[in-house]
């Protein structure tokens, strides 16, 4: 019988998500580039192998497949992709439908997107998130492109999905590079939320001189309360393991360099070129960077000779309990901030409300948080997710905990960078008064641009006369 859908890629997500797609009864054809891959993915496959059919080449695949065919592309981004795309395009009918479902620069989405428009083709990119766990047994999914397109394939990834409730974590946001853009900014705050975690361990660690075991106590009750979500339970569970080969913390053998595969530069690319802060994001992908510095480190280490000196312990745990808070509500602020700017800018009408609540279960940020800010963004025009009652009322009550870690974190020399940037980010939004009248003083004297005044409307210049560069 002719399969539902096919699968390209049996890496780490292909192979979860077709084992996914089979379980909930859709038969699927699959191909890998290593044919070794393919037969001992079958192989392992168990009962579920009955609904999944093995192909040796791309014209193998695309044989199998009920007309008209969905592909769905689950390969490294990039190149792989539009090669892959290439091999394919010989082989379909024009109304057959190619899915990248592997994460995507959106430019390179609206591009493909764009070319199969041009063939009269649909083509659709599809965040995918939730790690191998979540593509197994439910992903988030965040469909861009042709909805017709998506609506054709909509039931396999609704059932596919993870679920709130009785709510599927898969929709449609939007046409052409729109599902990929949400991913993209997914991942951006992933990494924040990563990064505020960790910093808030080295202040454990290197402050408090706290054990694993004992960061992983804390962790586990943290997750318990407001700060509840995926990332804080991991934390507590890699904090806890123990390396089989040494017999040490597993955090302890691990070295403190970090792997980023672009997403995560994506997202702050685009804050920058879209004039829309995301700093705890950018200041997340810069301390990935720096931590790769390894000997560069090394060497400001032995030349400072600035070791951590303890923070004080008194309240701190509850400290970096209300820092973590208030640094997440603001990160995700500006995460939503960028995404209402992409909309504007790209015409998406991106369903602000939409995202939060296919972010609320499957995907890596999911938290207790994200129906609250389902709920915030769908009450209507939010300005800024800060100024949401509920978050505003939470911040009220975090923001003093995030002003004394990051000023702890600065007096005994750990650093902070996300923290300091979400702090600096909401100093900044309940500042009306700002200090950039300097900087436009400063632009007139130099460069004669002009400024506008408080008093008088229009374009005024100072009295630098004579002054000026
Ligand atoms: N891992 C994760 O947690 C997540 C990953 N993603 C995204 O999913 C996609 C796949 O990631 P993942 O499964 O982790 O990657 P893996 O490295 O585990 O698997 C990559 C797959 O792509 C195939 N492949 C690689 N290069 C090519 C090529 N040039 N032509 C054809 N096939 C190729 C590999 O085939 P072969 O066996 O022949 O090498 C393999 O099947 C990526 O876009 C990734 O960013 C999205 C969400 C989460
Ligand atoms: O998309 C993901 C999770 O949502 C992937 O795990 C992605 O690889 C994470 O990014 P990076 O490799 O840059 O840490």
């Amino acid at each position: 019988m002719a399969a539902d859908i096919g699968l390209i890629g049996l890496g780490t997500m292909g192979a979860a998500l077709a084992l996914n797609i089979a379980e909930k009864g859709f038969d699927i054809a699959v191909f890998n580039r290593t044919t070794s891959v393919t037969e001992k993915f079958v192989a392992d496959a168990g009962d579920l192998g009955s609904r999944i059919t093995p192909c040796e080449t791309l014209e193998a695949l695309v044989a199998a497949l009920k007309t008209p065919r969905a592909i769905i592309l689950m390969v490294p981004a990039g190149a792989p992709v539009d090669e892959m795309i290439d091999h394919l395009l010989p082989l379909l009918d024009t109304d057959d439908l190619i899915i990248d479902c592997g994460n995507a620069n959106f430019h390179d989405t609206v591009r493909r997107a764009a070319a199969a428009a041009e063939r009269g083709s649909p083509y659709l990119g599809v965040g995918v998130s939730g790690g191998e766990e979540g593509a197994r047994h439910g992903p988030a999914i965040m469909g861009g492109g042709p909805k017709e397109a998506w609506d054709r394939v909509a039931p396999i990834f609704k059932a596919i999905a993870a679920r709130f409730g009785s709510s599927p974590c898969a929709d449609w946001m939007g046409p052409d590079g729109a599902g990929h853009f949400v991913k993209t900014v997914h991942n951006g705050i992933e990494y924040a939320d990563m990064e505020m975690i960790a910093e808030v361990y080295g202040i454990m660690r290197d402050g408090l001189g706290m054990t694993p075991l004992q960061v992983a106590d804390v962790f586990d009750r943290w997750n318990g309360g407001p700060l509840k979500s995926y990332l804080i339970e991991i934390t507590g569970m890699v904090s806890r393991a123990i390396d089989p080969k040494t017999g040490q913390p597993m955090l302890d053998v691990i070295k403190d360099s970090a792997g980023q595969k672009g997403t995560g530069r994506w997202t702050a690319i685009e804050a920058l070129m879209l004039g829309a802060p995301a700093t705890a994001i950018e200041a997340a992908v810069a301390a990935r960077n720096l931590s790769s510095r390894v000997s560069e480190r090394a060497e400001g280490a032995r030349i400072f000779d600035l070791p951590a000196k303890p923070v004080p312990a008194e309240g701190m745990i509850d400290r970096l309990e209300a820092a973590l808070l208030a640094g997440k509500i603001a990160c995700y602020a500006q995460g939503f901030g960028l995404l209402a700017a992409a909309s504007k800018e790209y015409g998406w009408s991106l369903p602000m409300g939409g995202i939060a609540r296919v972010w609320r279960a499957g995907c890596i940020i999911r938290s207790a948080m994200l129906d609250d800010m389902a709920t915030a963004m769908e009450g209507g025009e939010v300005t800024n997710l800060m100024f949401a009652p509920q978050f505003a009322d939470r911040l009220k009550r975090s923001e003093t905990g995030l002003r004394e870690v990051v000023s702890a974190g600065a007096l005994a020399r750990i650093p902070t960078p996300a923290l300091a940037a979400a702090l600096g980010y909401f100093d900044t939004m309940h500042t009306a008064r700002g200090t950039a009248n300097m900087l436009q003083a400063q632009r007139d004297f130099f460069g004669a641009h002009g400024f506008e005044r408080v008093d008088t409307p229009g374009a005024h210049h100072g009295p630098w006369g004579g002054h000026e560069a």
